[in-house]
């Protein structure tokens, strides 16, 4: 039998932690914090999960930006293509999510890649989501511009987060 990469994972208990191990320089660091604690509140408003940034050791979600090759067996592509990518919720590298830093993120503007926006779809994939085909869904595989202001969860990513928590 095999098991898929994104099979029925999730975590066993409700109170994650997160680290951020380095920044990017699109953004000033509160930028980024902020980006990063939204994108985390986005999934603990709709599921009893809550998380803890800790600022040394190993963290449920570790959370890094990288170029190219940065020895998980999954190397980034330059500029465009691929953003960012998330392991599903199993030991060691499990949770973790890195950034793309040959994109250029950004934090309120349409121009570029809203880091908040592509965070809140790598921590999807974190906490055991897989792709949606709903294309209005955060977890439909291309990234979507959306008005940060007016964003909610879709209906869609609502269901498949709390049917694991
Ligand atoms: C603009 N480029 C894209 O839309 C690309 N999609 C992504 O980079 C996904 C992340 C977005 C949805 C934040 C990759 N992914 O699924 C990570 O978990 C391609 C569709 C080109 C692959
Ligand atoms: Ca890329
Ligand atoms: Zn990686
Ligand atoms: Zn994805």
């Amino acid at each position: 039998a095999y098991s898929t990469f994104q099979g029925d994972y999730k975590w066993k208990k409700h109170d994650l932690t997160y680290r951020i191990e380095n920044y990017t320089p699109d953004l000033s660091k509160a930028e980024v914090d902020d980006s990063i604690k939204r994108a985390l509140q986005v999934w603990a408003d709709v599921t009893p999960l809550t998380f803890t940034r800790i600022y040394s050791g190993t963290a449920d979600i570790m959370i890094s930006f990288a170029v190219g090759d940065h020895r998980d067996g999954y190397p980034f592509d330059g500029p465009d293509g691929f953003l960012a990518h998330a392991f599903p919720p199993f030991e060691g590298i499990g949770g973790d999510a890195h950034f793309d830093d040959d994109e250029t993120f950004v934090y309120k503007s349409p121009q570029g890649y809203n880091l908040f926006l592509v965070a809140a779809h790598e921590f999807g994939h974190s906490l055991g989501l897989e792709h949606s085909q709903d294309p209005g869904a955060l977890m439909y595989p291309t990234y979507v511009y959306r008005d940060m202001n007016t964003f909610v969860l879709p209906k869609d990513d609502v269901d498949g987060i709390q049917s694991l928590y």
